[in-house]
């Protein structure tokens, strides 16, 4: 398929998608939006791709939602096309881990698209804010959610009420980030992660990553007891046999996603 509004490689065992609207600053149209849907369901299909890697330009991963295409919007267009969920939430239902790779502005939607994938590598450049007040609107792809858990409600409130953005340094301190990398490193370490992740198994992975977002859904008690059932699962897995067989071995497993 020919995408217009993003770049779609194959690395190695990495998918990587690269938003390409940079004059634009990315913002994340409805064409854009289904593309990046397209990109995601193709590589979630392929056996080769054991994660993905989304990222950005130098100066924006994506600075929101398309505000120009947006604007002139009715409520019932809004309600009737169920605005924001539809297509936008494929991030999010994409089992198979994804990192967001971030430099540079990641606004609204542009923020909330990375909050939807597993974890953040940013780049010291990278900024993150929800604008959407600046704008008579409040976040509406999860943004209002995903913040809130991931840094608390009083940064949260903050940040959502006074349109205010965060830098590198403040995201990875309070917890949206998993960490900070030189912006002229930032692509290559995500691939780099990525890979490593490819390399595991595929059960596992799936499993681990399944009942980490468990967490953000059930009390503690059912999320443990979710975690066993799968742990138990993973015993009937080759590759939980290969990956203990090779640390008594002392060589590397050869997993084959089985
Ligand atoms: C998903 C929801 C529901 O949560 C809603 C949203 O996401 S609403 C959008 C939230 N995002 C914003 O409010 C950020 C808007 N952008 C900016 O504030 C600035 O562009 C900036 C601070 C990111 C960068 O400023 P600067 O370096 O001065 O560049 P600009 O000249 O402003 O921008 C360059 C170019 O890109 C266009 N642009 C930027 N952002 C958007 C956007 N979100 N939608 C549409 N177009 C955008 C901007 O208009 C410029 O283009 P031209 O007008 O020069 O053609």
């Amino acid at each position: 398929m020919a995408y217009e509004n993003i770049i779609v490689e194959t690395k190695g065992h990495v998918g990587l998608i690269t938003l390409n609207r940079p004059k634009a600053l990315n913002a994340l149209s409805q064409a854009l939006i289904a593309e990046l849907g397209k990109a995601l369901d193709g590589f979630e299909a392929d056996d080769d791709i054991g994660a993905i890697v989304l990222t950005g330009s130098e100066k924006a991963f994506a600075a929101g939602a398309d505000i120009k295409e947006m604007a002139s919007k009715t409520f019932t267009q809004c309600y009737l096309e169920d605005f924001i969920t539809k297509g936008w939430e494929a991030v999010s239902k994409v089992r198979k881990p994804v990192i967001a790779a971030v430099a540079g502005y990641a606004l609204g939607g542009g923020c909330e698209v990375a909050m939807m994938c597993d974890f953040i590598l940013a780049a010291d450049t990278a900024k993150f804010g929800q604008p959407e007040i600046t704008l008579g609107v409040i976040p509406g792809a999860g943004g209002t959610q995903r913040l809130t858990r991931l840094v608390g409600k009083s940064k949260a409130m903050e940040m959502i009420l006074t349109g205010r953005m965060m830098d590198a340094q403040e995201a990875e301190r309070s917890g949206l980030v998993s960490r900070i990398v030189p912006a002229g490193e930032l692509l290559e370490e995500a691939l780099k992660v990525a890979e490593r992740i490819a390399s595991m198994g595929r059960p596992s992975v799936l499993a681990a990553k399944e009942a980490v977002e468990r967490a953000y859904e059930s009390t503690l008690a059912e999320g443990v007891r979710f975690e066993r059932r799968l742990f138990h699962a993973l015993f009937s897995t080759d590759d939980q046999k290969e990956g203990m067989a090779a640390f008594a071995e002392k060589r590397q497993p050869n997993f084959k996603n089985r």
